[in-house]
């Protein structure tokens, strides 16, 4: 690709943002061609490298989402879910593909994504890292062989900051798990247990998730039966998986017409 496209980075002082931003400074395979936060954030109207404690990068931090993204090809978001919803109808006025990280969105959210996507082409996935896609798909594999005999389990672990439960990664494999079963994740989901929960529900598929420190976030999907236990496991130990995912599905999406897309398309699982 001899042409570099200029991507724009949401949150850019958050603890994806700024991994984001050095990802593409450092890739030789994009320019960053903007970096947006909150209106009233004190990183507004300084130079986005000086805040990151480096050099500065010619890249003023703005609040003026439209103009920054008017400027450049792709968007790539990972902030809060009301945030990516105002930021893919803007991502779709300025025809810049929309790379979404941010998880936690309600099903009503997500669909009202549908009409940015007619004109732009969105990329989402609540995991962006090579690992975790080959998981969901090992998932699905190993749900699809086996019966209910085997007990699902999703266990996620995640920094102290996080705001919501279960991951998106984890639902990803929830997902995963119920379509290799033949059955909706809705029809099956049991999170959160407190109390007198009564015996597991045969053919459930349990989520648990954890909090604590400066977890990059870990992820089990257990499948449970009397006398065996078969147990797949990623762990991320740094968030630069993600960002690299992220940057190489804000390439693929280039050449693709609008529509919403997932890694699994990105990286052709
Ligand atoms: N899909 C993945 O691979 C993946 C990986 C890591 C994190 N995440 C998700 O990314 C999101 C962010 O995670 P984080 O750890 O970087 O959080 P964070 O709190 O460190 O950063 C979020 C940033 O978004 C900014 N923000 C919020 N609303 C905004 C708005 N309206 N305009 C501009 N900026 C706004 C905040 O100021 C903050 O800087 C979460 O939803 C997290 O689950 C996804
Ligand atoms: O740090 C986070 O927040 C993460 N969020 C994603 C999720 O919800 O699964 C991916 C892992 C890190």
């Amino acid at each position: 690709m001899t042409h570099k496209p200029g991507i724009v980075i949401t949150g850019a002082s958050g603890r994806m943002g700024q991994m984001l931003i050095r990802t593409v400074l450092e890739s030789g395979k994009a320019t960053l061609a903007g970096a947006v936060e909150r209106e009233g954030h004190e990183w507004v109207g300084r130079d986005v490298g000086e805040m990151m404690g480096g050099q500065a990068v010619g890249v003023t931090v703005t609040a003026d989402a439209l103009e920054a993204f008017s400027k450049a090809q792709a968007v790539i978001d990972f902030t809060a879910p009301e945030a990516t919803l105002a930021f893919s109808k803007l991502a779709a006025q300025a025809r810049a593909v929309h790379v979404i990280g941010t998880t936690g969105m309600t099903d009503e959210q997500i669909a009202q994504l549908e009409p940015a996507s007619r004109h732009a082409v969105i990329i989402r996935a609540g995991n962006m890292s090579l690992g975790v896609n080959l998981l969901v798909q090992l998932t699905k594999k190993v749900a699809a062989a086996l019966d209910e005999d085997f007990d699902i389990e999703v266990i996620e672990a995640h920094h102290h900051h996080k705001v919501d439960a279960p991951s998106g990664t984890a639902l990803m494999l929830g997902e995963a798990a119920a379509e290799g079963r033949g059955v909706k994740l809705a029809d099956v989901r049991d999170s959160g247990r407190d109390g007198i929960t009564g015996a597991r529900k045969r053919g459930d598929i349990g989520f648990t998730a954890i909090r604590g420190g400066d977890i990059v976030g870990e992820h089990d999907v257990l499948f449970a039966a009397a006398g065996e236990r078969i147990v797949l496991r990623h762990l991320a130990t740094d968030r630069a998986i993600f960002a690299r995912g992220a940057l190489k599905a804000a390439l693929w999406g280039q050449d693709k017409g609008p529509g919403q897309y997932d890694m699994v398309d990105v990286l052709g699982l």
